[in-house]
């Protein structure tokens, strides 16, 4: 009679042999064909993307980085995958990254699986990303580069190095603040990390990159169903929501209830908050409190870090490329000397005048994008051919925007930093070049902050080199760890008054 161990063992050996031969063919890592550990340890190392550039280079366009899991390179499947109307859906790896309110999970924009209630979501609030409603906020953007500058100036006086990397941060957080809540939410101020938001952002960034790989433990794990009922307080310790409804109680009120009053609110300013107050007090149906606080929230939670990941990226390529440099602050001496730059700088007139700046900011996020992992999609059934191989339905695929950025078809020398590419480059190489930039994503559920994210980089980077000149303290500049974003860590500066300014 064969024991129940060794009943065990064979069905976990036809469970292997079953995952081995469901997308057999597609190269990659052995174990991965055989086991979802082999991405699990390979994200928990904090260094997938460069993992993924290598596999790539080595197997081609498709690579088997799990059982049912395959990461594509080729910058002509981004349509396929991420296309209006394709069927591609969110995979579970999203939903672990919601917030829990009023003792129940709660989907926002970014976590949620159903496209038509995505769909529902998106379409009351998609206007206030708009560039123009975002400009209509820029005098507040301005007040926070000027705290930003005041305490930079007191740090460069003392000579003492700067960890920019951090203000850069407290600089996103401000102004996501200013554009969402109309306040500042402290960070520039105080200097630090108030109420513990940045390292509450990493311990979720670091769960859902974590357990997003394996996400049927998340019931088990912070996903429990009994948490909210035997352990509500949890929800006090997520200091994003907790931010966002004393955010909200400043300005109106939340009943007991859980809705929001109306009778001490005003509609009237052009922050989100207030434009979606509006919304909510005409029609409640079309946008509601639960929506409110989760629209919120999830600007609080994705506006910040990939943000400073972005501007410290633009940094550190300039700093390490000295030509480039150079060329920035000469552009921005330039402009200045024929008065067409003010103070601070505009968003437009950054636009209109810094035109190699913004062909650095293009180059910088092509190499260090803010997303390190591959965005996952769930083939639609009946399956899919893409790059010449059949994938069926159910399977995960996606694209890291680590890999597609480094197509040396699309991009030449991939690894060099030359934002001369931008502006030199002719009209169809120029257009496959945009069609392959994928730091946002791509199609319906691409990101609608990349509007707030385009001001702060076009304004605060030639505001700093303006006035400043930056260099590193130490050589390995930053350390870099990826937890679905690609943070850098001890990005220490010295900064000196530049003679010019
Ligand atoms: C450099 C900065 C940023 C980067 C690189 C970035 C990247 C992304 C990416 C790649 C997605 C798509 C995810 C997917 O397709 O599954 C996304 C979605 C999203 N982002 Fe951003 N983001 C940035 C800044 C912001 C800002 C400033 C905000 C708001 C204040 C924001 C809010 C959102 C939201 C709400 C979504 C979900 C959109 C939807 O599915 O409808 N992001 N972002």
């Amino acid at each position: 009679m064969p024991s129940i161990l060794s009943i065990f063992v064979a069905l976990v050996l036809l469970r292997l042999l079953y995952n081995r031969l469901r997308l057999f063919g597609i190269p990659g890592p052995w174990l991965a064909a055989y086991t979802r550990l082999w991405k699990l340890h390979s994200v928990w190392q904090g260094d997938h993307h460069h993992t993924a550039i290598d596999l790539h280079r080595k197997y081609g366009p498709l690579v088997r980085i799990g059982p049912r899991h395959v990461s594509v390179s080729d910058p002509k499947a981004i349509p396929i995958i991420y296309g209006i109307n394709k069927g591609f859906t969110k995979t579970a790896f999203f939903p672990l990254q919601s917030i829990s309110w009023n003792r129940k999970p709660q989907m926002n924009l970014f976590s949620a699986r159903d496209e038509r209630f995505h769909r529902e979501q998106r379409r009351p609030v998609a206007s206030a990303y708009s560039m123009t409603h975002i400009l209509e906020r820029e005098s507040a953007v301005d007040t926070c580069t000027d705290l930003f500058l005041t305490q930079l100036r007191t740090m460069a006086d003392a000579k003492a190095s700067v960890d920019l990397g951090m203000w850069l941060q407290y600089y996103a957080f401000d102004v996501v603040g200013e554009i969402t809540f109309a306040q500042k939410l402290g960070f520039l101020e105080q200097g630090r990390d108030v109420d513990g938001m940045i390292q509450a952002i990493r311990g979720m960034l670091a769960y859902a990159s974590v357990c997003g790989q394996v996400p049927e433990a998340h019931p088990l794990l912070l996903g429990n169903p009994l948490f909210p009922i035997f352990l509500p307080q949890m929800e006090s310790w997520n200091q994003v929501v907790v931010f966002t409804l004393k955010a909200i109680n400043q300005r109106a009120s939340l009943s007991r209830n859980g809705e929001v009053d109306k009778a001490d609110s005003h509609d009237d300013g052009n922050d989100m908050m207030s434009r979606w107050m509006a919304i909510h007090h005409a029609d409640p149906e079309r946008l509601s409190t639960r929506d409110l606080i989760v629209h919120l929230s999830a600007n609080v939670f994705a506006g910040s870090d990939t943000t400073a990941i972005a501007l410290r990226a633009i940094l550190y390529y300039l700093i390490h490329h000295p030509d480039a440099m150079s060329k920035v602050q000469h552009e921005v001496d330039m402009a200045d000397q024929a008065a067409r730059l003010s103070n601070p700088i505009s968003y437009q007139e950054s636009i209109a005048h810094l035109p190699y700046l913004s062909a650095v900011i293009k180059e910088a996020m092509r190499l260090h994008p803010s997303v390190g992992l591959i965005i996952e999609r769930h083939v639609p059934a009946p399956g899919i051919t893409l790059c010449g191989r059949h994938l069926p339905g159910g399977t995960v695929v996606g694209i890291n925007p680590w890999v597609v950025h480094r197509d040396p078809t699309v991009f030449p020398e991939p690894e060099s930093f030359l934002p001369e590419r931008w502006l030199e480059s002719g009209p169809e190489q120029l257009q496959a070049m945009e069609k392959a930039f994928f730091n946002f994503g791509a199609g319906t559920r691409s990101c609608p902050g990349k509007t707030i994210s385009l001001l702060e980089m076009h304004k605060i980077i030639p505001q700093l080199l303006r006035e400043f000149d930056i260099r590193t303290c130490r050589e390995p500049s930053w350390k870099t760890k990826n937890v679905w974003f690609v943070q850098q860590e001890e990005f220490i500066c010295y900064l000196q008054a530049r003679s010019t300014s």
